[in-house]
């Protein structure tokens, strides 16, 4: 059972330094993409139906981190340590899904509202939960409404890949998908619909966002209206960064 504690104002001034602390970091190391797949990749193993996995802060344990879908993913759990020592009350759970809030923040994202209060785990779910980047529109589906997550989530939360590029030796893939990967903005959904251009990367999941008719529709709308965007990958991101957690 994890740890029970209380969301008082001493913790809630602890997650205030904790964010300033994650601000002046990810900046200084320009390092917000990754911190972003990390939150990411702690909250995407939600299970609504059995509620399990989800933002716990299961991904710090080395049985987790070292799936292969996580791979890579040690640099952003050490930077995270760095703020953890400074601000040891906050739980991991919370400043994972706070360094993500923060990465959308520094790079010029919507501002998503933040609640504290996830209780850390060291339960890690079997690897798989994650979506597999080389299969199609059924499997995305499958994913993303296992984690109780709906259409439009999946394809303004793909909007995320508008920070940072894959890397040959943590997934095989290679490059970025925007020209300015360290600029939040709605320029991934611009380049999808232009299609192969100038060696930015299309994985076979971002490319299923073209071939289904209702994901085609979003794609069309966020690339013409960046407002629009922002608005929905704002409620998306907060909703997968609380799933199976009930702010109180
Ligand atoms: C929708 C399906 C989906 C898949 C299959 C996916 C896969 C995927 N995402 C990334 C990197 C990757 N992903 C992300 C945000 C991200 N990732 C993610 O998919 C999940 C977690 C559900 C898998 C979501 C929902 C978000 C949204 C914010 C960032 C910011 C980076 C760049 C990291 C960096 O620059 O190091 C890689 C390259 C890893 C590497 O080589 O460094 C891959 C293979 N990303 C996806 O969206
Ligand atoms: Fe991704």
């Amino acid at each position: 059972m994890a740890k029970a504690f209380v969301v008082d104002a001493e913790y809630l001034k602890e997650v205030d330094k904790a964010r300033r602390d994650l601000r002046a970091l990810i900046s200084s190391k320009n390092c917000a993409p990754i911190m972003l797949r990390l939150a990411w990749h702690d909250a995407g193993t939600y299970d609504v139906n059995t509620k399990t996995g989800g933002p716990n802060g299961s991904i710090r344990n080395e049985e987790e981190y070292s799936h292969s879908a996580n791979s890579g993913l040690r640099i952003a759990l050490n930077f995270c340590e760095e703020v953890k020592s400074r601000h040891p009350k906050i739980t991991y759970a919370d400043l994972y899904q706070l360094a993500g809030v923060v990465a959308v923040e520094v790079t010029g994202g919507p501002t998503i509202d933040f609640v504290a209060g996830r209780k850390d785990s060291m339960i890690s779910p079997k690897e798989g939960r994650l979506p597999d980047a080389n299969k199609g529109v059924p499997h995305l589906r499958d994913v993303f409404y296992r984690m109780g997550l709906s259409d439009k989530d999946i394809v303004a939360l793909s909007g995320g890949h508008t920070l940072g590029r894959a890397h040959p030796e943590r997934s095989g893939f290679d490059g970025p998908w925007t020209k300015e990967p360290l600029k939040f903005d709605n320029s991934y959904f611009v380049e999808l619909l232009k299609g192969e251009s100038d060696g930015l990367l299309k994985l076979p999941t971002d490319i299923a966002l073209l071939e289904d008719p209702e994901f085609r529709r979003l794609v069309e709308l966020y690339a013409k209206d960046e407002d629009a965007f922002f608005r929905d990958y704002a409620v998306s991101h907060k909703k997968l960064s609380e799933l199976g957690f009930t702010p109180h």
